[in-house]
């Protein structure tokens, strides 16, 4: 009410701050027990055959994560419920064997390194490297990931299409309220669909992007030019698509093909 007095109806600041001790006791019990999980859920991946696999699955993650996202909260925005648990299955993922992340950010250094913490966390080493080549070397050995730029005069995301292991798994940041996509996360692990996916196709196709994009249309695949350097163009297609599908086999471009796929950004 406009008219009540806000000291009357405020709560004594010694009250909330008791309660909020009460929760960050039950919060770090249930953070300590999750924790306390990732050696099991190492067994079980061992046990599964998967043992000298990457831990990493990002289908999996997506889908916890939008099941977070669509229970009713009163408070708690989209951007806190990712970032804490983005910190948390890191740290998951950090438990059960190697993780590293490489970031090559080009002219948009800072940028890149944020929004690679922003997506696996404090947990995991970092380190930047110089060129493109040597992020995707990095990504290639185990617990490895690849955080590379968009923004580039290197078409570093054409080398893909010879290395059909490596894939493009996260587009960065997850999140539309944290801004544009302007990095791919690439790693040696499965791509699954998750629902809402964006699938990123290379072509070598000459003409405009607005042809191409007619083209494919036509076919009834929809997508958008995110990069092009060299004659290479990368495109984002919605939906998933697997590498062997039979529209993108007739799509323009000689040398074509898809590099992996990502989640569409969790909060739109
Ligand atoms: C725990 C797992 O391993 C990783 C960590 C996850 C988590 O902490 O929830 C989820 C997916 C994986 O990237 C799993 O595969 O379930």
């Amino acid at each position: 009410m406009a008219d009540a007095d806000p000291k009357l109806a405020a709560p004594s600041l010694d009250a909330v701050r008791a309660r909020l001790d009460e929760i960050d006791a039950n919060l770090l019990a249930l953070v300590d027990e999750r924790a306390g999980l990732a050696k099991h859920v190492a067994a079980a991946k061992q046990a599964a055959g998967d043992g000298d696999k990457f831990a990493l699955r990002p289908g999996r993650e997506t889908a916890l994560l939008r099941r977070l996202l669509a229970k009713e909260r009163t408070a708690a925005r989209p951007s806190l419920v990712v970032r804490i648990w983005r910190e948390l299955i890191g740290d998951s993922l950090s438990r059960q064997g190697p993780f590293h992340i490489n970031v090559w950010g080009g002219k948009e250094s800072a940028r890149s390194v944020e929004l690679a913490r922003h997506r696996f966390g404090a947990a995991p080493p970092l380190r930047t490297l110089a060129k493109p080549e040597e992020a995707l070397a990095a990504a290639k050995t185990l617990g490895g990931v690849g955080v590379l730029a968009l923004a580039s005069d290197t078409p570093w995301w054409g080398r893909l299409l010879a290395d059909p292991k490596l894939q493009v798994f996260a587009a960065l940041p997850c999140l539309a309220a944290w801004g544009p996509m302007t990095a791919l996360a690439v790693a040696e692990v499965e791509v699954e669909p998750t629902g809402d996916d964006r699938t990123f196709w290379v072509t070598d196709a000459p003409g405009s992007a607005a042809a191409i994009e007619e083209t494919l249309g036509r076919d009834g695949v929809v997508g958008d030019l995110i990069a092009e350097v060299g004659g290479l163009k990368l495109f984002a297609l919605i939906g998933f698509y697997q590498a062997g599908d039979e529209r993108l086999a007739r799509a323009p471009g000689r040398l074509s093909g898809v590099i992996g796929a990502a989640p569409a950004p969790l909060d739109v």
